[in-house]
């Protein structure tokens, strides 16, 4: 039986990170994966979706300056960006693979299952280790539904040759408004579908409700508190049945949440409690289980489940396994982002004890391409510092960002004007905005 300092289960942003930290300070490591390795940011998330949010963002510029420059909105070949899409997907598993190997790490393709608290099996070869790391991330859950088996997930959607000419999506959550915003930019006629009234329901609804208006005007439609019961097939059409919806479409995406990967590992085994949002983790990752650890998108915990959280996790654990650190973590803010059309983002507390709402559509900044509307709300406490912000407008990923920074510095109107930012930029407003 071999053994090793750390056993990392899945090579994910949250796997690989750990495994270079843990590698790099001399311990001996393996990561274990079961298909893709760079997982599932890099192969079927953030990065190939953005390649196509690329397509979209010059094609709302040039149709937002119709008639101020350009005569033609551009038609948006998907094949063509899909295939410029597999230039970064298609390298990635070999080259996070390698990158492992070059860290100095054992890898290994297959299938783990814990035998027992500090032992697993995989390939047929058992190992041991002091630590291990559960970093298998989450995967698709599908609406358990008649006709459930004609549901595509965000994967297939990345992955079609062609875009069809209509797409339901069902849900209404950060996935459905980024893959309708595709969709809808690259010519397919576009329905949402969601169970309730709330979409994006942790995002301020004043604003998410603007965003539906944008993407309703440029033809999404939305069809809220409609309860999809049954999907039928019909040769290669679909219909979508509810008690007040009978929709027929080209393809049905599921777009209803995640579930994190902890079956299949036999975590009983090893002592390791789980419950439906994922591994049970104290306030230093360590599951029931003191030796194992769990991070990213696998933990139960509310953090949101994005790209840098499960590598910011990755580092915390790696100081505690090499005894670097004995305080509990303690995440950062965590921005994030909607990147619908336009894009919806936010950081920080939601209340405060005065809110600025600035709709600021005519402002230079937005202006000068025709934004069709840009509005900020700022949240300040007592002391008048800037806690937390929502955004929406098409520069919302990077001014989220600069706000982040404000936050952090606890910034107060005052600081805000001593800075110099580069001008005309939604950055430079911020001195205008409170
Ligand atoms: C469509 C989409 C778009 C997204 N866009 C963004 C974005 O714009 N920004 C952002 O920050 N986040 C985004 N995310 C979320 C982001 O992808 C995840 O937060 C991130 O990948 C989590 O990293 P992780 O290492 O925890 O898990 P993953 O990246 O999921 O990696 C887990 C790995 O474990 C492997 N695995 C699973 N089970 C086993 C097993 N039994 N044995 C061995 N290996 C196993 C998997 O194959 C996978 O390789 C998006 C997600 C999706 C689906
Ligand atoms: N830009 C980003 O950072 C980004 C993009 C995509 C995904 N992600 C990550 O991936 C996670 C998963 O994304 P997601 O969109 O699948 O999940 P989500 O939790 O954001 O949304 C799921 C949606 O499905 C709805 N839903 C649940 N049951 C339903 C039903 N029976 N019928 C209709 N709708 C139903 C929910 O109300 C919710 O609106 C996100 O929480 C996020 O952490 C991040």
């Amino acid at each position: 039986m071999e053994k090793f300092d750390t056993i990392i289960i899945g090579a994910g942003p949250g796997g690989l990170a750990a495994g270079s930290k843990l590698a790099a300070a001399g311990q001996n490591v393996t990561i274990i994966e079961n298909n893709l390795w760079g997982g599932t940011c890099p192969n079927r998330g953030c990065d190939p979706k953005k390649v196509f949010i690329a397509a979209v963002e010059a094609r709302d510029k040039v149709a937002q300056l119709k008639g101020k420059g350009f005569s033609d909105v551009p038609f948006v070949n998907w094949s063509e960006i899909e295939k410029f899409k597999e230039t970064f997907t298609d390298p990635v598993s070999k080259g996070s693979k390698d990158g492992a190997i070059n860290a100095g790490i054992t890898t290994i393709d297959g299938e783990p299952k814990f035998i027992s608290e500090n032992e697993l099996v995989v390939n047929e070869a058992t190992y041991s280790a002091d630590h291990f790391i559960i970093a298998t991330g989450q995967r698709p859950s599908y609406l358990d539904i008649k006709g459930k088996e004609n549901l595509l997930s965000s994967t297939d959607f990345l992955s079609l040759k062609q875009m069809p000419k209509t797409v339901a999506i069902i849900g209404a959550g950060y996935i459905a408004f980024e893959m309708a915003t595709i969709a809808n930019a690259t010519g397919a006629k576009v329905h949402v579908i969601h169970h309730n009234g709330h979409p994006l329901k942790a995002f301020d609804q004043d604003y998410v409700n603007e965003l539906v208006k944008q993407l309703e005007q440029k033809g999404v439609e939305f069809h809220f508190n409609v309860d999809t019961k049954e999907i039928v097939k019909d040769n290669d059409q679909f219909t979508i049945k509810a008690d007040n919806l009978n929709l027929p479409t080209d393809l049905v995406i599921g777009a209803t949440g995640r579930i994190p990967n902890t079956d299949f590992l036999d975590l009983t085994k090893a002592n390791v409690k789980t419950d439906k949002h994922g591994v049970v983790v104290n306030s230093k990752l360590q599951s029931s289980n003191d030796k194992i650890f769990a991070i990213g998108d696998v933990v139960s915990t509310k953090a949101p489940k994005l790209t840098p959280v499960a590598g910011f996790e990755a580092n915390y654990v790696s100081e505690v396994i090499l005894q670097e650190t004995t305080e509990d973590l303690q995440l950062p803010l965590i921005p994030t982002v909607v990147y619908g059309s336009p894009k919806l983002a936010k950081v920080g507390a939601q209340t405060g004890s005065k809110v600025v709402d600035q709709d600021v559509t005519g402002w230079f900044s937005y202006r000068h391409s025709n934004e069709p509307v840009a509005k900020v709300k700022i949240f300040l406490n007592e002391q008048e510092q800037i806690i937390g912000a929502t955004v929406l407008s098409q520069e919302a990923d990077s001014f989220i960002n600069l706000l982040t920074k404000a936050i952090e510095q606890k910034m107060t109107h005052q600081d805000v004007q001593k800075e110099i930012l580069a001008y005309p930029t939604a950055a430079s407003d911020l001195e205008y905005l409170f």
